[in-house]
């Protein structure tokens, strides 16, 4: 959808506030979602409105592809309404008064360019909003205003997406049908997206990048598969706990309506009935979900077993449970366990044990 040069971003920043600093120092990728995470008041918001030129940090460098909007060391500042920015909020804000079609041609009213009517169109046949055009706000539900508050900020062919928790005022079975339109613009545009959130589950399910802050400072950054495996102590606790795994459908065997996954060193077996074989796909794998064993499991109904090594043992957000990080090869696995298992089995790093995994979702 965009013809820009986003070969990658330089996201650095510092910004003092009274009691507060963000110092962040980024290169992320040129498309795709990065995930901004963490706790109310670790900085996401002010990452975001620094990007969108909405602060005046102390020290900036912003630079997307070939492009830059902010150098604090040349006295350089491209103001908002010159940045090619699309930018979605919690809420979307639409003129209640104008329709849906309106709504749209509003936006654009300001950045009209030739190919404006055909970027609107493909922004509204991505979100699937068309069947939507003749009705006012008021007739929409909360996901229907936050696709149409979407379309309306890609309608101007941004160079990059910014976007705020933006299903945070919607209740769950509303954010269950925003997500596979967020998941199908992840996959089908080339633009990069900042997507701020403190939902595990939008972590797990829309990055392909994370940047964790805490505090206002960078506390991992990179690929999710890797920054959720990886992060020490791990970076999502508690009964959201959990691995993000790349593989590719080995075989389908529709006798038992499963996919073989193959991760390398491992396979996984999953419940599908749309994939094809050499796809690959995005597992989730939580933490409740894998249970260790000392020996290679025997007679059991759990499908999917791995040798693995642990790697460390970590307190929970729970007192009675603990997190044990497990490794096979390059895949990282995380178990939570109880304390009285963990006193029974006394894990130690570097032991090998099993890992028992009885549940895969498919979030790709
Ligand atoms: N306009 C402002 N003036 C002064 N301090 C602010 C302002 N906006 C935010 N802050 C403070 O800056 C810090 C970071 O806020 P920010 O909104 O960026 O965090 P956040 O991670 O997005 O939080 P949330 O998830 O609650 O939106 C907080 O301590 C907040 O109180």
């Amino acid at each position: 959808m965009t013809p820009h040069d986003t070969s990658s971003l330089l996201v650095n920043i510092e910004l003092s506030r009274k009691g507060f600093r963000l110092q962040v120092d980024l290169t992320l990728p040129g498309q795709g979602i990065t995930v901004i995470y963490g706790v109310s008041g670790s900085g996401k918001t002010s990452l975001l409105r620094c990007v969108a030129g909405l602060e005046h940090p102390d020290h900036a460098k912003i630079v997307i592809g070939d492009e830059v909007w902010q150098d604090s060391g040349k006295q350089l500042f491209v103001p908002t309404h010159k940045r090619l920015l699309g930018y979605v909020f919690q809420e979307a804000s639409l003129f209640e008064h104008l329709n849906v079609h309106d709504n749209l041609q509003f936006g654009l009213k300001r950045r009209q360019t030739p190919q404006s009517s055909s970027l609107l169109d493909t922004a509204i046949t991505l979100l699937g909003i068309g069947h939507l055009l003749q009705r006012h706000p008021a007739g929409l539900s909360g996901g229907e205003r936050q696709r149409v508050a979407i379309a309306r900020a890609l309608a101007c062919g941004p160079r990059i997406l910014l976007l705020d928790e933006p299903m945070s005022a919607l209740d769950q079975a509303r954010r269950d049908e925003v997500m596979p339109w967020l998941e199908k613009l992840r996959d089908q545009l080339k633009l990069p997206m900042l997507y701020v959130t403190h939902s595990a589950n939008e972590l797990q399910r829309l990055a392909d990048h994370v940047v964790a802050l805490e505090h206002g400072r960078v506390i991992a950054s990179g690929p999710i598969h890797d920054v959720l495996g990886n992060a020490e102590p791990a970076l999502i606790a508690g009964n959201d706990a959990g691995s993000v795994l790349i593989g590719h459908v080995a075989s389908l065997h529709t006798e038992w309506q499963m996919a073989r996954i193959t991760l390398g060193p491992a396979d996984f077996w999953v419940s599908q009935s749309s994939l094809t074989v050499g796809q690959e796909v995005r597992l989730l794998v939580l933490a409740r979900d894998v249970s260790i064993t000392q020996g290679k499991p025997e007679h059991t109904s759990i499908q999917n077993h791995l040798p693995c090594e642990v790697v460390s043992v970590s307190p929970d957000t729970q007192p009675s449970q603990l997190l044990v990080q497990l490794r096979c090869n390059d895949i990282t696995l995380t178990a939570r366990i109880t304390q009285r298992a963990q006193a029974m089995l006394g894990l130690q790093p570097g032991q090998p044990v099993w890992a028992q995994v009885k549940s895969v979702a498919l979030v790709k």
